[in-house]
């Protein structure tokens, strides 16, 4: 996640049910390093357990390691899902997202980058996201170009929610090394029309179509830099 620049009043925020906190933005990002650690030492958990051959015995020692860990961590728990916060900068975070959630180990995590274009991210694609074996399962491909899609329509600079996605599968998506891409190719009055890939070396394998809508009243800030 990348810093905001302040420019709107933080009360306009809470009506699209971000949550205001004034943690300052050096904390937020020393503390999103700490999560991010373990969530990626997560994400080898699922990769390792997908793909385990040892016996059942050490299986099972192995299980009764990781409740005791699982324990430890739930010493002190947030209330419910983590939602998305940001400071007095604007600096967001939303670490329990599904597909950027920095503490979210079943998040690939995306690392999108917004450019004048609109969105891309490159990602590599494990064992665990398989549909069609050593294919990308077709929802995890539905969720990857929703969320980058949604990014695309919001710019860092309003709240779109998806309204239509629509998907075609050219052909097999095979895990490993991918490309996804969104950019903005229509706006009518609350509505964005986005148009989003997948690629692979051999090019796009996924093509999607999307209508994202602003929900009425939210605010939209002016134009954001790259980044
Ligand atoms: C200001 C400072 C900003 C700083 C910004 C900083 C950060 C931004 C941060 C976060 C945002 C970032 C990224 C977003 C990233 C990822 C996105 C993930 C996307 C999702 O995963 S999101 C979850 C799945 N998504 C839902 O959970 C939606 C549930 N649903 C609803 O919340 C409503 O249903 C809604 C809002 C969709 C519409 O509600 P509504 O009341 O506003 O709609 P309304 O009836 O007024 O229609 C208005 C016009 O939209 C047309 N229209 C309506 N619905 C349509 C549909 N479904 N398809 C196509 N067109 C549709 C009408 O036909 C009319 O068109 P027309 O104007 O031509 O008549």
């Amino acid at each position: 996640m990348t810093s905001r620049q302040p420019s709107l009043r933080a009360s306009a925020w809470q009506a699209g049910g971000f949550v205001r906190d004034d943690t300052p933005t050096a904390e937020v990002e020393r503390r999103e390093a700490v999560i991010e650690s373990l969530a990626g030492t997560v994400r080898d958990l699922i990769d390792a357990t997908i793909r385990t051959t040892v016996e059942d015995d050490e299986v099972h020692r192995v299980r009764d390691d990781l409740a005791a860990l699982v324990d430890r961590l739930r010493v002190s728990q947030l209330p419910g899902p983590a939602g998305v916060r940001y400071n007095t900068e604007f600096r967001s975070w939303n670490w329990g997202n599904a597909v950027v959630g920095a503490a979210n180990g079943i998040a690939p995590p995306l690392r999108i980058v917004h450019d004048s274009d609109g969105c891309h991210a490159d990602v590599v694609l494990g064992a665990a996201y398989e549909g069609p074996p050593g294919l990308v399962h077709g929802g995890v491909s539905a969720l990857l170009l929703d969320h980058i899609m949604g990014e695309t329509a919001s710019g860092r600079r309003r709240t779109a929610f998806t309204g239509t996605l629509t998907m075609r599968y050219r052909r097999g998506t095979p895990l490993g090394p991918l490309r996804l891409e969104g950019r903005i190719v229509g706006e009518e009055r609350r509505k964005i029309f986005v148009a989003g890939s997948i690629s692979d070396a051999d090019g796009v394998t996924v093509e999607a179509e999307g209508v994202f809508i602003q929900p009425a009243g939210t605010p939209t800030a002016p134009e954001r830099p790259s980044t």
